[in-house]
């Protein structure tokens, strides 16, 4: 079991891990599908798309439900479409093996999440010899990653650990708050409690807990965000202090952030190295724009943070 929490930085192996083979093409990449809720509701995942686009990831679809399609179809043009009505019709579009990262849950709805996300979770049979070896991009049948968010952590308030029977080792989930108290009740329950005795329980403690609860990654957002895996790894980044960043407390820049990783993830990148790398860019991105940042901002700025990076 691990013991410490790191802090996440920017260093070398991340600047690596960003960076494109001038001998890939989009494919090698990989592919997001990003689902989206219904008529008036499809700016979430829009967010999101753009974010998992400019993190990287080749080829970036979002799946709308058919009322949804004309919305969508005027606000977007790198970003392709697929109209996605219900579990069905994403059964027949994830016979597609090359979409290798899915995200759900902002703007989807928690009644089109409830219908999707037992869909979006279910394992592909394994190829022989390769039982349940995570896919790279592009290479076959796997493990897909699945990002969850929002409304797609809401939808299992009720009934959690039916969420977590389904969930594998390909999957993030980013609750704030909020959607952690709905998901883990008791480890909320501790974490707001009065220290009365010994060292206080911390969020490093309850993110841990919880991920060992889920099976996944579990990133808990916040000021100080908290990412921890099953096994125990846990890390910390934080925008407090010098690397301050209120103007993230924004109206879809969490749907941004859950676009970010499934971004990543799409690029082939181990969950744990995934969040912390797109929790890190998220608030690189609101520091380098600075104050008047809204969400459509954050993967708009991520060219300039790239550069000062320099990947
Ligand atoms: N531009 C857009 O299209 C946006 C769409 N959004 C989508 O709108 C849907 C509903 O979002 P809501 O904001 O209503 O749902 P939330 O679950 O975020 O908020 C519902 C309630 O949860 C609590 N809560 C929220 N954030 C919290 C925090 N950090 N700590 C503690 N408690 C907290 C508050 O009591 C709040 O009233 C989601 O699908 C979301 O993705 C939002 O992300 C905002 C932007
Ligand atoms: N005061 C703050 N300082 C730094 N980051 C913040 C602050 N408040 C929120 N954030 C970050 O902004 C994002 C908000 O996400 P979320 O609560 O899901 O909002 P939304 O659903 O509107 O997208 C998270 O990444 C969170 O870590």
């Amino acid at each position: 079991m691990y013991r410490e929490a790191r802090v996440v930085s920017g260093s070398t192996a991340m600047k690596e891990a960003l960076r494109k083979s001038s001998s890939s093409h989009k494919y090698t990449h990989g592919h997001a599908l990003i689902l989206s809720g219904g008529p008036g509701h499809t700016g979430a995942a829009r967010l999101g798309a753009r974010g998992a686009l400019r993190i990287g990831a080749g080829l970036v679809t979002l799946g709308v439900p058919p009322a949804a399609q004309q919305e969508v179809a005027s606000q977007i043009t790198a970003i392709m479409l697929k109209q996605v009505k219900d579990a069905a019709a994403l059964a027949n579009v994830l016979q597609d093996d090359r979409l290798n990262a899915l995200c759900l849950g902002p703007g989807l709805g928690v009644e089109r999440a409830k219908d999707l996300v037992p869909q979006a979770l279910s394992v592909p049979a394994p190829e022989p010899g390769r039982p349940g070896k995570p896919r790279d991009p592009g290479s076959g049948p796997g493990l897909r990653s699945v990002v969850l968010d929002a409304d797609a952590l809401t939808a299992y308030t009720d009934n959690p650990e039916t969420l977590f029977a389904m969930l594998h080792q390909r999957c993030v989930l980013t609750p704030h708050a909020g959607e952690f108290a709905r998901l883990f009740p008791d480890i909320a329950e501790k974490l707001k409690a009065p220290a009365t005795k010994g060292p206080a329980y911390s969020k490093v403690d309850a993110t841990r807990e919880a991920a060992a609860r889920a099976g996944c990654v579990v990133l808990f957002k916040g000021p100080d965000t908290v990412i921890a895996a099953p096994d125990g790894r846990c890390s910390i980044n934080s925008a407090q202090y010098d690397r301050a960043a209120p103007w993230l407390a924004t109206a879809g820049s969490g749907d941004v952030l859950a676009g970010f990783i499934t971004g990543l993830l799409a690029r082939g990148l181990a969950p744990m190295q995934a969040a912390e790398i797109a929790i890190w860019l998220h608030v690189e991105c609101a520091l380098s724009f600075g104050p008047g940042l809204i969400a459509e901002d954050l993967p708009e700025e991520l060219p300039k943070v790239f550069r000062a990076l320099g990947v």
